[in-house]
């Protein structure tokens, strides 16, 4: 299956929140990275058929936005960013609800798919309880568990991990890679690291425009050879910033310790070493295009 958006907008009121977003999205993980206020939410909301575009086109399978979405709902497995639990629910009975909605009539089948699902997400032991009295992150784990019921072609998760402990986002994260393998899995967040290695295809998004599609590799090409650290003086460090993009920088009680992105790869000071390069480097390469002054 292919998604394919083509110069999508939205405004809220005056605010524009999307403008001219055009993507091509295959089957595996897709992550959407970008700031707050970037449009994911937007963007996202549009793709499950929640909110109506304001111009473009948005093509899923064969199927086409404004005129299939009962098709495209049943397809989907959804995680709003704000996810509503029913707190007098347990989240047995909220995903058996949700099972039966989306047409898993058959009790025992039913039965059998919450239980399963209740074991991914590690929640069995708590099934029965209230969600009233969950955690955010147990909350988030029933959300995820919704998400994916009846095996969805299309699954859209927003800011999934928020609220989840470290072993908790490796567990989501080995779902996540398993159901990428042949369906679409559209992942947004604003934080890069949460986009695993599994995500081959990316988009960056800043002030409702993509800024970045392509793949991971080649988003790391971009900054490879090109990231030194090292500790300069306060005077040196005004030079520097004016020189070349500046990826972080703290105050310590020797001087100041940097990471910079050398524009021709070359040693950018005396002292610079060459670091190894990552994702969140190629981030803020893209979301910084100007020289970073403070
Ligand atoms: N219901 C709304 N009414 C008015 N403006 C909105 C509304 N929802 C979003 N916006 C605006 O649209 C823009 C895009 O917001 P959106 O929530 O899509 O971004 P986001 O990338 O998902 O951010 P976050 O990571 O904070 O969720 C922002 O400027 C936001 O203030």
């Amino acid at each position: 299956m292919q998604i394919q958006i083509t110069n999508l907008g939205k405004t809220y009121g005056a605010t524009p929140a999307l403008s001219g977003v055009t993507l091509t999205i295959q089957t595996g993980i897709f992550g959407l990275l970008g700031p707050n206020g970037a449009g994911k939410t937007t963007l996202m909301q549009i793709l499950a058929t929640l909110l109506p575009a304001k111009e473009g086109s948005v093509e899923i399978g064969d199927c086409k936005l404004g005129r299939d979405d009962q098709a495209i709902r049943a397809m989907l497995g959804y995680l709003p960013q704000e996810f509503g639990l029913y707190g007098n629910l347990s989240g047995y009975e909220y995903l058996d609800y949700v099972a039966l909605m989306k047409g898993i009539t058959n009790s025992r089948q039913r039965k059998e798919a919450v239980a399963s699902l209740l074991e991914q997400v590690n929640m069995t032991d708590r099934a029965k309880k209230l969600m009233g009295s969950y955690s955010g992150g147990m909350k988030q784990r029933i959300g995820i568990a919704q998400a994916m019921i009846g095996s969805p072609k299309l699954i859209i998760v927003d800011e999934p991990t928020a609220g989840l402990d470290l072993e908790e986002r490796i567990r989501f994260r080995k779902r996540l890679d398993q159901m990428g393998k042949d369906r679409i899995v559209i992942l947004s967040t604003h934080i890069a690291a949460d986009i695993g290695n599994s995500c081959s295809q990316l988009a960056l998004m800043k002030d409702g425009r993509v800024v970045y599609q392509g793949t991971q590799a080649q988003l790391l090409e971009r900054v490879k050879d090109r990231v030194w650290t090292g500790m300069v003086e306060e005077s040196q460090f005004d030079a520097i910033k004016t020189r070349m993009k500046v990826l972080s920088s703290r105050k310590t009680a020797y001087g100041r310790e940097i990471r910079v992105l050398s524009g021709d790869g070359a040693k950018p000071f005396a002292g610079a070493e060459l670091a190894a390069s990552g994702l969140e480097d190629a981030y803020l390469d893209v979301m910084k295009p100007e020289v970073q002054l403070t």
